[in-house]
């Protein structure tokens, strides 16, 4: 038994405290050995000179009497018979038949009239203690809540190794010098190498950071603290800093070891933007952070691990050398990086001999590791739900559909004409999309309701890609209102179903406008920017930097690409309506779609030219001379740009249904 622990909570103290009033409050009381008679007898005996000596207790208003015989009595006497019967008793003493007469003033007990006083003071503070242990998840964590809570997994460190994380190859590669660093420090000391203080993992969340930071712990066998950064900023003021301080004395204890703070940047932000004026308990926090990495000896063997979503919110002072100086992205993975993470996940998974992980990958891009363990746990979820024996293309491919938007819905039941609405606005999209020259290939269509949106067309690049053309955006806007102008075209009445489209287009055209600089009319200027709110860790807002004038200009520029891609999506659809209607019956029919079966119901589609070229200006003129021809066989891997990500294009119900998982149509993450 544990008995520190025992003394630090709070339980036994009060049952300590209880006991120990009690006893002094018997102690002290009457045990004294005398019995009550009644006033009158003791009258009676002092008239009767039965009495060998008598004391008054005068608060108490009580007399203790030794009578002749040794029995001893007590009684109570009233305020003014107290003046009679001690002239009574002075009277005795003086013709000798009372041995001795006293009077005592019972002086109240020190400790006791104490105790009583802070009694319920004590009791409330216990209380209290106990509710804000309660408040705090339990485990008696006020009574020790200066101690930071860096869980040691275990003294024999994580069993996560580099195997287990996939498609992120550079940051392994980074990461595996930290670990020879732990495994044989005296190596690179000596031959005087510095070792990175601190390493920060940046990326998209799901991406595997955390694993990472895992798996080296794992491969160099060193003890793994972790903590989060929001754990830091809990509770009262100046526990995040006694935290730090507390968590890298355990770790240096039992170097070498490796602290993970994940969400650093809960701790991290620039300093002097709190809300509380800048001295807020995160600054604090930070601060101790920074001296605890200044102080701590790198060949004390303790490397610091951080990861963060937001690098571009994190103060300064954290990233300059000396501390977090080596910075590692880890980003979504690509084609070859999903395919390896699926095969990490599929270990040990009855896998049909059919599937074909690498096809899989191909129809996921955007999808994080995250999200692809998700898909093949889905995946075998729905298997063993259906009592099968190994994991199918069919259920890999539900299971898709749910992580992009969620389960089925096979008990909403859509009325028909409901139904062949929503066929005729996926149809919309999808033959938009296939008509235009720029768009990539239509891979799914579906009016099945799932999640919140009652069905949706999944177009997708046959690859991943990272930049998108001026043309492709314009398609890109069409198809998205594809779904609305053949509401128009076929029921002349729109629905609340184009909501979501709508509100994605309109950004990706504000986008265009303001950050692509693809009109001419305001050029390639950057307009406005995006203002974070460090404290509140999201974008609240677009800070405009511009003119009314201006801004009157931008709102009319962003009308003009909307009502023009409107205006193309309900031409390409009137000119192909005999390819719609025939798409649409196949949807009322079939409900799910797929690529194969979409192209063969489009191949009389009438498709429209590639569109013109555009510099933006009439003075800029587009030079006839072609570009040099790139070498068969090499590919280039992506700087920076758009990830490939899948869009997917459903009606919703309402305007706040969730962004699925890989599909955003806006989604042009501008990389750290
Ligand atoms: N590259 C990967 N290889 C294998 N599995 C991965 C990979 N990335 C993510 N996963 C899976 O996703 C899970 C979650 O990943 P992890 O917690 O490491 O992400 P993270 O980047 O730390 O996310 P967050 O930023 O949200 O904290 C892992 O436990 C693992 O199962
Ligand atoms: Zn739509």
């Amino acid at each position: 038994m544990n008995f520190k622990r025992l003394f630090k909570g709070p339980w036994l103290w009060i049952i300590l405290i209880t006991l120990a009033v009690i006893a002094i409050i018997s102690l002290s009381s009457n045990a004294d050995g005398y019995k009550s008679v009644t006033t009158g007898t003791m009258v009676s005996y002092l008239d009767d000179n039965k009495v060998k000596d008598v004391t008054f207790v005068d608060g108490d208003q009580q007399i203790q009497a030794t009578l002749d015989d040794g029995k001893k009595v007590k009684s109570k006497y009233l305020g003014d018979q107290g003046a009679r019967l001690v002239e009574q008793a002075e009277k005795a003493k003086a013709g000798k038949q009372l041995k001795s007469f006293d009077v005592k003033v019972p002086k109240s007990n020190p400790v006791l009239s104490v105790l009583f006083s802070l009694l319920p003071i004590i009791l409330i503070f216990l209380l209290i203690i106990y509710m804000m242990n309660n408040a705090a998840g339990g485990g008696g964590r006020v009574m020790q809540f200066a101690k930071s809570k860096a869980k040691l997994m275990t003294k024999d460190t994580p069993k996560t190794t580099f195997a287990d994380v996939a498609g992120v190859n550079e940051a392994i590669e980074e990461l595996g010098e930290i670990k020879e660093f732990l495994q044989e420090p005296a190596k690179f000391q000596a031959v005087g190498a510095k070792i990175p203080k601190g390493v920060l993992l940046y990326g998209p969340p799901g991406t595997g950071k955390t694993l990472l930071a895992r798996a080296v712990a794992g491969e160099a066998g060193v003890p793994f603290y972790s903590i989060s950064g929001s754990d830091f900023v809990e509770m009262f003021v100046g526990v995040g800093a006694s935290r730090v301080r507390d968590l890298f004395e355990q770790a240096k204890e039992n170097a070498p070891a490796i602290v993970f703070i994940d969400e650093i940047d809960a701790v991290g932000r620039h300093r002097g933007t709190g809300m509380g004026g800048g001295h807020d308990e995160r600054e604090q926090t930070l601060n101790q952070l920074l001296v605890e990495m200044d102080g701590f000896d790198v060949r004390g063997g303790v490397i610091l691990i951080a990861a963060t979503n937001r690098p571009d919110v994190l103060d300064p002072a954290l990233l300059r050398p000396g501390r977090f100086d080596r910075q590692i992205g880890v980003e979504a993975p690509d084609l070859a990086g999903r395919t390896q993470i699926l095969k990490v996940h599929s270990r040990g998974k009855p896998i049909a001999p059919g599937v074909d992980l690498e096809a899989i990958g191909r129809r996921t891009p955007g999808f994080s590791g995250a999200d692809l363990a998700n898909v093949l746990n889905e995946a075998a979820l729905l298997t063993a739900r259906n009592n099968e024996k190994t994991i199918t293309n069919t259920s890999l491919d539900e299971a898709i559909d749910r992580v992009i938007s969620g389960p089925q819905k096979r008990s909403r039941l859509m009325n028909e004409d409901e139904r062949r609405i929503t066929a005729y606005h996926e149809g919309g999209h999808a033959l938009v999309a296939a008509a235009l020259p720029q768009s990539d290939p239509v891979h799914k269509i579906t009016i099945l309701p799932r999640g919140r949106a009652l069905g949706y067309t999944m177009v997708l690049p046959d690859e991943d890609k990272y930049s998108q053309t001026r043309a492709e955006l314009l398609d890109k806007l069409a198809y998205m209102m594809g779904g609305r102008a053949a509401e128009e075209l076929v029921f002349h009445d729109p629905t609340t179903g184009a909501g979501n489209d709508i509100e994605k287009a309109t950004g990706l055209a504000r986008a265009m406008v303001t950050q692509y600089g693809m009109t001419e009319r305001l050029g390639a200027v950057r307009l406005g920017e995006n203002e974070s709110q460090p404290f509140l860790g999201r974008d609240i807002g677009h800070a405009r930097n511009y003119s009314e004038a201006v801004a009157a200009v931008v709102d009319e520029e962003i009308n003009k690409l909307i009502s023009y891609a409107h205006q193309e999506a309900f031409d390409i659809l009137n000119e192909n309506r005999d390819v719609l209607d025939a798409l649409v019956t196949e949807l009322l029919e079939k409900e799910t779609l797929d690529k194969s079966q979409v192209a063969e119901i489009f191949k009389p589609l009438r498709r429209r030219e590639v569109r013109p070229a555009w510099t933006g200006s009439e003075t800029r003129v587009p030079s006839t001379r072609p570009p040099v021809a790139t070498i068969p066989g090499k590919s280039y891997s992506g700087t920076n740009g758009t990830n490939g990500t899948p869009v997917v294009i459903g009606p919703d119900s309402g305007s706040d249904a969730p962004t699925p998982a890989a599909g955003d149509v806006h989604g042009d993450p501008e990389l750290p």
